[in-house]
């Protein structure tokens, strides 16, 4: 069974930012929904490259038959590892869905990172990100902001029901985010 933590927020809420962090002090490894289906769209030969920087731009959400597959190829290359974190999936009740379907059997769900922070905060991060996305723009920002709050919110809600959200607000400076995301991980692990 794989270990896996979701890690869950509003765009530019700092999930990269930290999941690097907690890869290179606590052993889990980092899986950016996000970053795999990049990589798809630039890959030679990938069928999936247009429709995926279509849904990009849009904010809107890329078919979970194709974001679980990479998933769980990227899992499978790493069965060495403590755990995974996979950030910014399920974003919707598709994802949901169709992970359970796909990888229900095979993982073992410890709990859900919400990275909390205001949206205005949060856009003003991702326009000042300076890694060239496509998608850090005013018009595709607003698409993404109401994706998230749409369908997104509404999986952490279903997950906060089950009790398995832990909350961290990620407005504060990184380092005091990443210490009281530690303690998390701490209090997880120990039980
Ligand atoms: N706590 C923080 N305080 C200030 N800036 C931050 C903080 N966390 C992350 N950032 C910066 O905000 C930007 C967005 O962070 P990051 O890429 O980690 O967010 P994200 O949640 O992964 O975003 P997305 O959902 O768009 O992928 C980056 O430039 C990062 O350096
Ligand atoms: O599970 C996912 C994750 C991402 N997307 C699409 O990618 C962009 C960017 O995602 P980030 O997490 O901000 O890197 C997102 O807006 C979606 O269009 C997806 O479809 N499914
Ligand atoms: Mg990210």
């Amino acid at each position: 069974m794989y270990k896996v933590v979701f890690v869950l927020g509003p765009p530019g809420s700092g999930k990269g930012t930290i999941c690097a962090q907690i890869q290179e002090n606590l052993g889990y490894v980092h899986l950016s929904a996000g970053d795999l289906l990049r990589a798809e769209r630039e890959r030679e030969g990938s069928q999936f490259g247009a429709l995926i920087e279509n849904h990009i731009r849009n904010g809107s959400i890329v078919p979970v038959e194709i974001t679980c597959s990479l998933l769980e190829i990227a899992m499978i290359a790493r069965e060495d590892a403590n755990g995974f974190l996979i950030d910014g999936f399920p974003r919707n009740e598709d994802n949901l869905a169709g992970w359970k379907r796909q990888m229900g059997e095979k993982v073992n769900e410890q709990f859900v990172l919400f990275l909390s922070c205001p949206v205005d905060v949060c856009i003003d991060r991702c326009l000042h990100r300076g890694q060239g996305r496509t998608d850090d723009n005013v018009d595709s920002l607003k698409k993404r902001v109401d994706t998230y709050n749409q369908s997104t919110f509404p999986i952490i809600e279903h997950f906060e029901k089950l009790g398995m959200v832990r909350e961290v607000n990620s407005e504060r400076p990184v380092n005091e985010v990443y210490a009281d995301v530690v303690k998390v991980f701490a209090a997880a692990n120990q039980q």
